[in-house]
């Protein structure tokens, strides 16, 4: 497979990062969120900003004295499978999505975490990637080590498989919405994810899966509970917004440090 690594000026068209900003770093901590970019980083290690275009904002961050970069992809699979493209070319070779969520199973509480092993691919980007029978899998050892630091740390979470949807209502069986209407195709459609063991719904995993597949990078995902759709459709409050941050931090730091510092000393 031919790989086209962008030249070390050579400033990507979306994220406006170049190889020379990343200072080498080869792992990629994605929030969809821009606004939670330089928090994450910051929960990593000492943190400088690099910048911010459309709905990519980036910092760099220091974890075991190497550079990590923290990038958001925006919602949805497009500007998501945009932002692992340019990560790519300038030499990203692991990402992993860190997220806000809604649970669908009893069990799953507000401010928990899911740790997401596969995904299905209720979105359209991925098929630009593979064909829709090719599933959307986590990197197995990347996602083990989540589920350790998830485990030490003792945060209260789950290892699942979400549902990714191009769409925050229809696609989630949302009624709350403008019209309150739902495709008959979505009508009874969280039931059937309830049955089948699917644990949460969100927007971006499953072409965050399936392209760092297609691109040949590894890619983890886990996710903090903002929503329990068993009780409500709506969004909980910000205290629980910050109660799920907090504790997705604490494991990507933990599992990072875990990573980082084997690898310093191979
Ligand atoms: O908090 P982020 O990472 O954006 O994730 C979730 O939140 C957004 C919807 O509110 C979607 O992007 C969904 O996947
Ligand atoms: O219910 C939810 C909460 C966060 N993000 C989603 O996509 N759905």
């Amino acid at each position: 497979m031919d790989h086209h690594y962008a030249e070390p000026h050579e400033v990507m068209y979306h994220t406006q990062l170049s190889r020379e900003m990343l200072m080498g770093a080869d792992t990629a901590l994605l929030p969809g969120d821009p606004g939670r970019v330089r928090s994450l980083a910051e929960a990593m290690g000492p943190t400088v900003d690099l910048t911010s275009h459309r709905e990519y904002t980036s910092c760099l961050t220091q974890v075991q004295n190497r550079p990590v970069l923290v990038c958001s992809t925006g919602m949805g699979g497009p500007s998501t499978a945009i932002c692992l493209e340019e990560l790519a070319r300038l030499g990203i070779k692991r990402v992993i999505r860190v997220g806000t969520t809604g649970s669908i199973q009893e069990g799953l509480e507000l401010g928990d975490v899911v740790i997401i092993k596969a995904a299905v691919r209720l979105e359209g980007t991925s098929a630009h990637y593979a064909p829709l029978e090719f599933p959307a899998v986590a990197d197995f050892e990347l996602t083990q080590l989540l589920a350790y630091a998830a485990l030490v740390e003792s945060v209260p979470h789950q290892v699942g498989i979400c549902c990714s949807s191009d769409t925050f209502w229809p696609g989630q069986e949302r009624y709350d919405s403008f019209t309150g209407y739902v495709l008959r195709r979505f009508q009874g459609s969280m039931k059937e994810w309830q049955q089948l063991g699917v644990t949460n719904y969100e927007m971006e995993t499953a072409t965050v899966f399936v392209t760092a597949q297609a691109l040949g990078l590894q890619a983890a995902s886990l996710c903090g509970v903002v929503a329990k759709r068993t009780e409500s459709e709506s969004i909980a409050s910000p205290e629980i917004y910050r109660l799920a941050e907090n504790r997705f931090q604490t494991i990507v730091r933990r599992a990072l440090n875990e990573l980082l510092a084997r690898e310093g000393k191979k």
